[in-house]
């Protein structure tokens, strides 16, 4: 089949194949009940967490859940969107960018999912396999693969294909340095730097991982300083001007350095004052942008004398989603013109 060719129709006439944009997850209440609910899903995961599940669970259960759902539904209560299509700022902007690539893609049926929590993407492909879907294209929105979001997902993905004989599904695995993704994002930060003025310096923040991940084999910490030195690039920014650093650490052991936290303190003693934050791991905003970064980070930095602003992410945004289409188009010609 061509690039051009149509979509073979269902009986129905509506196309049978369904484009999947997965995301993380996130609870669907700012409660500490909901916050509960989603972290015990989330880190029972042995591609997150992987220690053994003698000391795991006890330590889970016990400790870390009965300890960390209320102040961190306290933390999604400060970010949460009103209205009747809000909730988690990740739910809401993954649901509008799956709309604008559904704008962008006609020929596919566009549905967004989570890993963890609702709507869960085993449920959504056994839901649309029920509705005729034959075809089957995963979009996790990750552009930097890692065993713990990307491979998960994948776990899924396999175990449907296992169970659904005769249904077809296929994945993206990144686009950590894909041109239309890394133009888009040197985009939305130049857009910044024209409506605010620049300023003296471009910290790329990307959520970090436990450094044993990388140590065996986790290409993470690889694809994230390649997606920050071609953003840098696209920008012409001089070496001096950016850098890159890891936040949201969770657990004692050793995580990707430097932080976050660290390179800012570094930055004010150095007397750098105006630092533009940008987080191109995270495909939308959620609690580790809107709170670590635009509310925590930026007032730590304040304390110290500078000003942080945080840009952005993508989100639902036109040029987010065209780039999102043209990566499907070059990654799937036969099926998505
Ligand atoms: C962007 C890529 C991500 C990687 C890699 C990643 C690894 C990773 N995360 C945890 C633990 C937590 N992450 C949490 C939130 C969270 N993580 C990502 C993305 C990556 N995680 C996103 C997009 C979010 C936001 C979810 C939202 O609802 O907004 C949390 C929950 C919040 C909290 O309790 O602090 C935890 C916990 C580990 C252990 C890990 C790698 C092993
Ligand atoms: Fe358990
Ligand atoms: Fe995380």
């Amino acid at each position: 089949m061509t690039d051009t060719a149509p979509l073979p129709a269902s009986p129905f006439g509506l196309p049978d194949t369904a484009l999947v944009v997965v995301n993380l997850g996130t609870p669907d209440a700012a409660t500490p009940t909901a916050v509960r609910r989603y972290l015990a899903e989330f880190l029972h995961d042995h591609r997150v967490v992987d220690m053994t599940r003698w000391l795991w669970c006890p330590l889970l259960h016990f400790v870390i859940l009965p300890l960390r759902s209320r102040p961190v539904a306290h933390k999604y209560a400060s970010i949460w969107i009103d209205g009747a299509d809000g909730g988690s700022p990740l739910a809401v902007h993954t649901r509008g960018l799956a709309r604008a690539l559904d704008a962008e893609l006609p020929g596919l049926r566009v549905v967004d999912a989570m890993r963890y929590g609702q709507p869960s993407l085993a449920d959504t492909l056994e839901r649309l396999r029920s509705e005729g879907i034959r075809r089957f294209l995963v979009l996790p929105l990750y552009p930097q693969y890692s065993t713990s979001t990307t491979a998960s997902i994948a776990d899924v993905v396999d175990r449907f294909r296992a169970s659904a004989p005769g249904c077809e599904l296929r994945m993206v695995k990144d686009y950590h340095v894909d041109a239309g993704w890394v133009g888009a994002v040197a985009d939305a930060i130049g857009s910044h730097r024209e409506r605010e003025g620049a300023g003296d310096h471009l910290l790329m923040s990307f959520h970090g991982l436990p450094q044993r991940f990388v140590d065996r084999g986790d290409p993470y910490q690889a694809q994230c300083e390649a997606s920050a030195a071609a953003i840098a690039a696209a920008l012409g920014l001089p070496a001096d001007a950016w850098s890159l650093s890891y936040q949201s650490r969770f657990g004692r052991e050793q995580w990707l350095s430097p932080s976050t936290e660290d390179t800012l303190k570094a930055l004010a003693a150095r007397g750098v004052t105006r630092v533009d934050v940008v987080a191109p791991g995270f495909a939308v905003d959620c609690i580790e942008t809107l709170e670590e970064i635009a509310m925590m980070l930026a007032e730590g930095f304040a304390a110290q004398g500078g000003q942080l602003r945080y840009i952005p992410s993508l989100n639902a945004d036109a040029r987010h989603a065209r780039a999102l289409a043209s990566l499907l188009r070059a990654s799937f010609p036969d099926t998505v013109a």
